[in-house]
């Protein structure tokens, strides 16, 4: 079997108290394997726990409990070579603001002692758009550059394992299209790239694969489709053959809306009850049916079904 990408084992985190306040159990029990070559999304309601996660991995937080591997390196027992296969891009813009791309990047590349013959600097640069800021101060870049140019500094040392924490918070959609296409080259090439974010559609449009955290414990771990699949409403548009004047009401619709004059909007929980009643109900209203079209539930759907029953 391939070794995964990041293997994390019963991962736990309490944070000491602060003052008056109680500790608190930040990451609890969390187990989960990241496998190679995907695009494995993390999500989670704000304090979830993600950053917690992420911030393990990078060796910033200590974990109070629990193991957790990169590339096959245990963080405590290989720490720099774990550290040698993450590359993370954080939440918070930091570099300083009086070098330009080019040098942030060779520094950052020092800094891992990436030896000057093997840095692909202006290449990185060039994936990023920001071949022509190359020699430009960091301060005047747009705040989509800086980011991109936070993602191109993860990537000095060729990390087989990349991570964006929220990278597009703030991020205009323009460029957030620009930056998921880069990602999904670096995939592409075979980097495993892991993804936290508070874009639903984001994480349903770009990952393999979906793990949800909510109050530090994991409560869905699975292909996006599967996980998708679960969403137990779904919605089916049927067009009839005249005009509707009263809406049909029927058991078997959880909700009816009237599109236009001949189109109901029919929702209906997929585990009570199947598309074939659902229209078998709108005929035994007298209507005869024109069209069908299904609408596929999305991940909000789901996030907040799962998220409410852990909750509960
Ligand atoms: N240094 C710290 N000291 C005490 N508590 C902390 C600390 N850092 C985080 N926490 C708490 O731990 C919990 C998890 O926080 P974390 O930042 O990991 O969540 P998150 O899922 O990344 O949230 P967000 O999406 O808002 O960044 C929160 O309740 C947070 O308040």
């Amino acid at each position: 079997m391939t070794e995964a990408a990041i293997a994390i084992t019963n991962l736990c985190k309490t944070y000491a108290p602060v003052g008056m306040a109680a500790p608190k159990r930040a990451l609890d029990g969390v187990t989960f394997d990241v496998p190679r070559g995907q695009i494995f999304g993390l999500l989670g309601p704000n304090g979830a726990g993600k950053s917690t996660l992420i911030n393990i991995l990078a060796g910033l937080v200590n974990k109070t409990d629990g193991s957790a591997a990169i590339w096959g390196f245990d963080i405590d027992g290989h720490p720099r070579n774990a550290k040698a296969s993450i590359g993370i891009v954080n939440q918070e813009i930091l570099f300083d603001p009086f070098f330009s791309p080019f040098e942030t990047l060779e520094i950052q590349a020092g800094l891992y002692g990436v030896p000057k013959a093997k840095r692909r600097t202006m290449e990185l640069l060039r994936a990023v758009h920001l071949e022509d800021k190359a020699h430009a101060y960091a301060r005047t870049l747009s705040g989509g550059m800086k980011r991109r140019l936070m993602v191109a500094k993860a990537m000095v040392h060729s990390p087989p394992v990349l991570v964006l924490d929220e990278p597009t918070a703030g991020v205009d959609i323009e460029l957030r299209q620009q930056l998921w296409t880069y990602v999904r080259s670096l995939n592409a090439a075979g980097v495993t790239v892991i993804l936290t974010t508070h874009y639903l559609e984001e994480a349903e449009e770009l990952c393999d694969r979906i793990a949800i955290i909510n109050n530090g414990r994991l409560i869905a771990n699975e292909p996006t489709r599967e996980l998708v699949g679960k969403a137990q409403e779904k919605i089916v548009a049927v067009t009839v053959d005249r005009d509707v004047g009263m809406v049909p009401a029927n058991a078997c619709f959880q909700k009816i809306a009237l599109k236009g004059t001949r189109t109901l909007e029919i929702t209906y929980a997929k585990d009570r009850v199947n598309a074939g009643e659902v229209l078998a109900a709108v005929q035994s209203g007298g209507f005869g049916i024109v069209d069908v079209s299904t609408k596929e539930p999305d991940l909000e759907d789901v996030f907040l079904s799962l998220t409410r029953a852990a909750n509960a």
